[in-house]
């Protein structure tokens, strides 16, 4: 378990401080894939390498399985880094070196006896799918092999936390998708806990069970895949997820029902897991005097469980239109669409 309290990270520039992470609290649990989305500049680098105390910070504590790091002698320090793995964007191999001794180096500098070493990285390279390169370089490798072996090597010495510094930014959508697909294996398969930072929402979409969004230094929204999709509350965070799924109503659309002007009841509806392929509308249009317009909508998939937005116009006496509505309510999610649509 991972837990900020009150984090700082305050640098000087220009003669005056500036918080890169302001006041931070998260709690990231065991054997959870915890995500931090922001743009550039919000402050992700220097949260996750607080971590790992490649930065101190200089305010609040951060407590990894109950213990304070900065707290920690050097040698203390050392073993503990030893428990947490980190990979990244340039995936920083050792070009000079093979594949092998890439994955072998966290173990040799750890005093690791030579037997053992080769025994660990050849069921790391199998794991990783990269047996047959273990006597290539680096440049012979494709980016996606290459981030394979970073996180080969950032497993090599057991860890129990992953730290992963924008893993999948340098790659292209299939590659990203496997690397993905890998990260999810090493939390299900060794029980790590993963903390990821990217900028990139199809990529906390795919494998994150929970995510913050972090903006100038603070985290300003989080909570699981579902509740942030669904029910995004800062701009920003719209903004993200609307970077992946259309989510807003078009503006053409809109225009046209303002130009027919009189009331208008627009809602949108979010249906998660089961109850996203239900046929509510036959229902309500049976059961109410209402008829129920489909504006626009999409069902997609977060995590494997089908997630859908629909955003639809009820006609109808309004008397109606409240019953139908108190009815849909019992299944899915309804928001005014009103409140978003500019
Ligand atoms: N060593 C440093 N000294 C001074 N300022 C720094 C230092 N490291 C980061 N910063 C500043 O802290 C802020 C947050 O930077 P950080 O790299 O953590 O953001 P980020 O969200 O990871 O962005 P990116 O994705 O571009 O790396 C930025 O304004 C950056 O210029």
């Amino acid at each position: 378990m991972i837990q900020f309290d009150e984090v700082s990270k305050i640098y000087q520039h220009n003669g005056s401080d500036l918080r890169a992470v302001d006041r931070v609290n998260l709690t990231i649990n065991k054997g959870e894939i915890f995500g931090v989305i922001g743009f550039s500049g919000a402050g992700k680098s220097t949260l996750v390498r607080l971590v790992n105390l490649l930065e101190r910070p200089s305010e609040g504590s951060i407590l990894v399985d109950g213990e304070d790091l900065s707290q920690l002698s050097k040698p203390e320090l050392r073993k503990v880094r030893k428990r947490i793995g980190m990979i990244f964007q340039h995936f920083n191999l050792l070009e000079s070196k093979t594949v092998l001794h890439n994955v072998a180096f966290p173990l040799i500098i750890s005093g690791t006896p030579k037997k053992k070493v080769q025994a660990r990285v050849d069921e790391i390279l199998e794991f990783v799918g990269l047996s047959d390169k273990a006597h290539q370089y680096p440049d012979e490798l494709s980016g996606g092999q290459k981030q394979r072996v970073g996180i080969a090597r950032a497993l090599a010495t057991s860890p129990d936390i992953l730290l992963c510094d924008e893993a999948t930014s340098a790659l292209d959508p299939e590659t990203t998708k496997s690397i993905l697909e890998l990260l999810k294996r090493v939390r299900d398969e060794y029980n790590l806990t993963i903390l990821m930072i990217t900028h990139e929402m199809n990529a906390v979409r795919e494998v994150c069970d929970r995510i913050a969004v972090m903006e100038s230094g603070c985290v300003i929204e989080q909570g699981s895949i579902f509740d942030l999709f669904s029910n995004p509350q800062h701009s920003t965070t719209k903004n993200f997820v609307r970077s992946v799924m259309e989510n807003e109503l078009p503006p053409s659309i809109l225009s046209g029902i303002e130009e027919r002007g009189g009331g208008r009841h627009i809602y949108r509806l979010t249906f998660v897991k089961e109850k996203a392929s239900q046929p509510i509308f036959s229902q309500v249009s049976k059961r109410y005097q209402v008829e129920v317009n489909v504006l626009f909508g999409q069902i997609t998939e977060l995590q494997g469980i089908p997630f859908g937005q629909l955003v639809v116009e009820l006609q109808g006496e309004e008397k109606e239109i409240f019953r139908a509505l108190e009815y849909i309510q019992r299944s899915v999610t309804v928001q005014e669409v009103e409140a978003d649509a500019g």
